[in-house]
């Protein structure tokens, strides 16, 4: 899918945010720069630490950015206390009154702003609409289950019409099932409210589910931003492509260029041409990607041989571990079919054909 340029609901410019001093500083965010659009649902996935949390801090005016800016519709908002910026945030534990009604909960926030009385009722029943909460209005927080009280948090932080709704692992107390629901919901209520949502994440599949645009992160800085197509398809340096599902890395050798693809030698010979990843330089020895699901195993001679090691039933696909005669390791995922077994044994002697679509060279 090609991307849609937008309207930009949110400009981080440079930003810095280093924590302690001397031996013990910390670059939380070491001078990232990211555009987020109206109306978009973005994504901000990395591993523990990478520093998510700290951007969402300081969108949201809990913290200050050592250096760089933030601007919101193109205005700087760092003279804004929280409380002032058209911005809210929904947090991982739902910081819910338990000895208030749902209702109660959802107004809160209304009445403290100085509302009229008929406006926040007229709100509130609004939002109980849009979280389907009717029913439970009158009972108290404390007496819900999880997944309501997710819902109650979503009104809560959506009744005075933020323009940006910040989400920071909203999902992760929710056991699988009620989980996937709640994803479902929450790509509704965006789309319903045309809110821009920056949902943070470490769980790469919800990212891929539920996201206009991704932006990963590691350690401090923003390593690619993309469709979850593009990110999933096109990783551009290694660690996008090894915490974004499944992938297989070869070393290759780049022989040229040619009509924007690079001509690349693998250990066993064959020579395939495969798309670069964005900045890509050439350069003599590069690190190809292939996905398990766009690679082909048969028996007769492929791009690369080797040998079955391991062969593991997941339902709807096999996957087929091969030691190719170069020694690297390499997964094929193939779809099952009602019928018929994967038809490979272990130590069958095997060639994997992958084609010039299905790689893809790395930039670092
Ligand atoms: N107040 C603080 N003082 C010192 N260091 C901090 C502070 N807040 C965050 N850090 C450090 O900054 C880095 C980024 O933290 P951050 O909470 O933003 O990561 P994260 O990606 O949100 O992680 P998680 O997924 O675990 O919440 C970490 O190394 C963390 O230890």
């Amino acid at each position: 899918m090609p991307e849609q340029p937008g309207k930009s609901a949110i400009e981080v410019r440079g930003v810095r945010k280093v924590f302690g001093t001397g031996e013990s500083q910390v670059a939380a965010l070491d001078t990232i720069s990211v555009s987020i659009r109206e109306n978009e649902f973005f994504t901000l996935l990395g591993p523990s630490g990478c520093g998510k949390t700290t951007l969402l801090r300081l969108i949201a005016g809990f913290d200050f950015p050592s250096a760089g800016e933030i601007l919101l519709h193109g205005q700087d908002i760092a003279p804004l206390p929280p409380f002032k910026r058209p911005v809210n945030t929904v947090f991982q534990n739902y910081a819910l009154f338990p000895h208030m009604t749902v209702a109660e909960n959802i107004g809160f926030g209304l009445e403290m702003l100085g509302k009229p009385k008929a406006d926040v009722k007229a709100r509130v029943a609004e939002m109980l609409k849009l979280v389907k909460m009717e029913a439970l209005s009158g009972r108290r927080t404390s007496q819900i289950s999880g997944g309501q009280q997710q819902r109650v948090a979503l009104a809560r932080a959506l009744a005075p019409q933020p323009k940006v709704l910040l989400l920071d692992e909203p999902l992760s107390a929710l056991d699988f099932k009620l989980r996937k629901d709640m994803q479902i919901e929450l790509k509704r209520l965006q789309h319903e409210t045309g809110i821009t949502f920056i949902f943070v994440t470490h769980d790469q599949e919800e990212a891929l589910t539920m996201s206009d645009r991704i932006a990963v992160m590691s350690s401090g800085k923003i390593l690619q931003v993309g469709t979850p197509w593009d990110i999933y398809d096109k990783p551009a340096e290694r660690f996008v492509a090894d915490f974004i599902g499944e992938t297989n890395f070869l070393t290759a050798a780049i022989s040229g260029m040619a009509n924007g693809k690079a001509r690349a030698t693998l250990k066993s010979g064959a020579t395939i041409d495969a798309t670069v990843a964005e900045g890509f330089q050439p350069k003599d020895n590069a690190t190809v990607v292939v996905r398990p699901e766009h690679a082909k195993l048969t028996s007769s001679k492929g791009d690369l041989s080797g040998t079955v090691e391991n062969i593991v039933y997941f339902g709807t696909d096999t996957h087929i571990h091969v030691r190719l005669d170069s020694s690297e390791a390499f997964t094929v995922r193939q779809q099952n079919t009602r019928s018929a077994g994967c038809g490979f044994e272990r130590g069958d002697k095997v060639g994997i054909s992958i084609g010039n679509d299905a790689a893809q060279v790395l930039r670092d």
